[in-house]
């Protein structure tokens, strides 16, 4: 068997059914048995242990085996989970099975049958087989989480990127918009650092970006802020339930964080690398879409180049509102 703990399920009416099978399942190595005594607790047991496997007992006093394991099933759809749902295999035990009982088990979404009295030699290896499945999945599982990671990873700065970006602004303008908390945007960008690769190197240049990347994700402090690369030298801020006054705030931190670094930049604002800063933020976010949004941050990014860099700057209210509608 695969290594990994595993819980399996076992779900009979019978007192002295469940102590056997139990026993029985305990020989198995790193194998946890939880019990319910009917179906009420089977779906409460489900729900608070995800076991790994599920026995069931086709008679329960509280109803019908196959009937609870389409229950489960249906809660299981209902779920709003990750894409990718763990699958959780049920087999049922019933001292008679014909082929109707089988169709119909399957169908509800049950995966084997095993004869009752159960066999030891054959209870055991089925549950091997099935958990053997369930240790693939859940290998499966690690490395589509493990890409899904890289792939919202930038690879030079080692930031969330672009796709990042835009999945989570997508998603933070929606929560903002049903709690109708504010939203606000930073998009900063690395001052004259096309002449900094020209002096320093390419080589620099990269080095100078992940220092830059990391000193803005140090600026923030809370777990729903993040900080991506947007694309070249220009980063983005999402901050959900923040407005422009906490923005600014922010902005001016990472500001001052990057001249901190005094990364030497003989072209720079007094011969140090800098960033220039343009936020923007909305409250009413029915009026304004998350692109209306980016929108006003990249003119208010644009006026703080305008306006000499190493600056947070904002559009004036008016300015804000004509670029926001
Ligand atoms: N080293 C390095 N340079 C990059 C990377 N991505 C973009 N760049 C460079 O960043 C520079 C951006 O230059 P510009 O857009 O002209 O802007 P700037 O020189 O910073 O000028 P201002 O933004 O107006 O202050 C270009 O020379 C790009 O080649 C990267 O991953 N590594």
């Amino acid at each position: 068997m695969p290594a990994g703990k595993y819980e399996i399920l076992v779900v009979d009416s019978s007192a002295a059914n469940r102590a056997l099978l139990g026993e029985c399942l305990s020989q198995l190595g790193d194998v946890d048995v939880a019990f319910a005594q009917d179906g009420g607790e089977a779906i409460q047991q489900i729900a608070a242990r995800s076991p790994s496997l599920v026995l069931i007992d086709i008679h329960l006093h509280d109803g019908n085996g196959i009937e609870l394991v389409r229950r489960i099933r249906n809660r299981e759809i209902l779920k709003d989970e990750s894409e990718f749902s763990l699958w959780m295999p049920v087999i049922f035990l019933s001292p008679l099975i014909d082929d109707d009982m089988v169709a119909r088990g399957i169908i509800a979404g049950g995966d084997d049958f095993l004869h009752k009295p159960v066999s030891e030699v054959i209870l055991l290896a089925k549950v091997r087989a099935m958990l053997r499945i369930v240790g693939m999945q859940r290998e499966i599982h690690a490395a589509h989480r493990r890409l899904k990671q890289i792939s919202t990873l930038d690879g030079l700065t080692c930031i969330p990127n672009r796709r990042y970006f835009d999945d989570t602004l997508n998603t933070e303008w929606k929560r903002c918009q049903r709690t109708g908390a504010p939203l606000s945007l930073i998009l900063c960008d690395v001052d004259y650092f096309k002449q900094f690769n020209d002096i320093y190197g390419h080589q620099a240049g990269d080095l100078c970006l992940k220092a830059v990347a990391n000193a803005l994700s140090e600026s923030l402090f809370r777990v729903e802020d993040s900080v991506a690369r947007y694309g070249g030298e220009e980063f983005a801020v999402i901050l959900p339930g923040t407005d422009l006054r906490g923005a600014n705030a922010v902005g001016e931190r990472m500001r001052t964080a990057i001249r901190d670094l005094r990364i030497p930049h003989t072209q720079g604002i007094k011969a140090f690398v800098s960033c220039s800063f343009g936020v923007a933020a909305s409250r009413n976010l029915s009026d304004c879409p998350a692109e209306q949004l980016l929108r006003s941050a990249d003119q208010s990014l644009y006026q703080a180049k305008k306006r000499g860099r190493n600056r947070v700057e904002t559009l004036a209210p008016a300015a804000q509102m004509a670029s926001l509608t």
